[in-house]
């Protein structure tokens, strides 16, 4: 749980747009929310709804064909938005770091793991050379990687799917970061490799109290790992509140969509997915009004003509939606 309620990642409005020859298109249309300290706070939604973006953003790791159009991003206080390329440099990884979804796009080939775990620390800390070692050590222990120095000297082929997503977990830890982000953390893992994984991710926040923001399509990771949930949906939050409320009384009917398709939440007797009828809309082409109109049974006049905004319908739960569900409804 979240120890205080210091916030080390803020994200305050943000609108981020690609600039494309037809003209530019707006993946991020005013994106709100804070990470506080020691929380996990888990980003869900179906694929291109902007979650992969919003985690870019928060390391300033934007396309080059992106840009920030209003909005700005705070860790630690500290807005990112006018910083160099070399200020940003010695705040990834040491402020904010990130974990990928495939390690092996994410690590070299070509050299041991303990080296590259090491080199982090070259980057950001003044540590002799068996400090060094040691402190790399310390974190392959830390994330449970066995023998730890034979292992420093491997390759990362030599390492199954799993180590390796550990070693870059370590990678990410190297140098004490206030906020991991962890955008699909456990997508390419096998199950049981999943579950260990989700359970390191906690041990970590537990041990270092590490803000961890969790990018996820998949509702069951976020009923395992996250405090809180932001739910988006064509680059807006469109629902944000404790992962129990979330999943008790998910006011917004695509929250409700989601849900639906968690296997195991299914009452019918088949245990069948159901999927959320209709697609996601082209980001070029929006309606005006809500931006998901055509697939909400619940539409009405309202959501045709005006996109709602997010307002506060409870403690800690916001809501953008003319006609949120009530307890009991969906
Ligand atoms: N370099 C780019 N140029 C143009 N549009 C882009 C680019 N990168 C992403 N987009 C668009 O921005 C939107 C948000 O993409 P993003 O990758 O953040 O989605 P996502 O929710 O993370 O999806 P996924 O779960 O598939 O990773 C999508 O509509 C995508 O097509």
């Amino acid at each position: 749980m979240q120890d205080t309620d210091h916030v080390v990642l803020d994200i305050q409005n943000l609108v981020i747009a690609f600039e494309q020859l037809s003209g530019d298109v707006t993946a991020l249309r005013g994106v709100n929310f804070q990470l506080k300290q020691g929380e996990i706070l888990g980003l869900v939604g179906e694929s291109g709804c902007g979650k992969s973006l919003t985690a870019l953003s928060s390391m300033k790791l934007l396309p080059k064909n992106a840009k920030i159009v209003e909005g700005d991003i705070r860790v630690n206080g500290r807005s990112l938005k006018g910083l160099s390329e070399s200020k940003m440099r010695e705040i990834r990884g040491k402020e904010v770091s990130m974990i990928f979804q495939e390690p092996m796009t994410a690590l070299n080939p070509l050299i041991p793991i303990g080296r590259q775990i090491e080199e982090t620390l070259l980057i950001h800390m003044d540590l002799s050379r068996k400090e060094r070692y040691n402190r790399v050590i310390e974190l392959l222990n830390a994330v449970g990687i066995p023998e730890p120095q034979a292992r420093f000297h491997q390759f990362p082929y030599e390492l199954s799917g799993g180590m390796r997503q550990r070693v870059m977990i370590a990678t990410a830890l190297a140098c004490g970061p206030k906020v991991i982000i962890a955008d699909e953390p456990t997508t390419a893992l096998d199950v049981t490799i999943q579950a260990q994984m989700l359970k390191l991710l906690r041990n970590i926040r537990d041990s270092f109290q590490t803000s961890i923001l969790l990018i996820t399509h998949d509702m069951g990771v976020i009923a395992d790992l996250a405090d809180r949930v932001a739910v988006m949906y064509a680059g807006k939050i469109v629902e944000i509140a404790p992962v129990e409320e979330l999943f008790d009384h998910p006011t917004h009917p695509y929250t409700v969509g989601l849900l639906n398709s968690i296997p195991s939440m299914i009452g019918d007797e088949d245990g069948e997915l159901q999927s959320i009828p209709g697609s996601v809309p082209d980001l070029k082409s929006l309606p005006i009004g809500c931006s998901f109109q055509a697939r909400c049974l619940y539409a009405t006049d309202a959501c045709i003509h005006e996109d709602p905004a997010l307002k506060l319908i409870g403690p800690d739960h916001s809501v953008a939606c003319w006609n949120p569900l009530q307890k009991g409804e969906g």
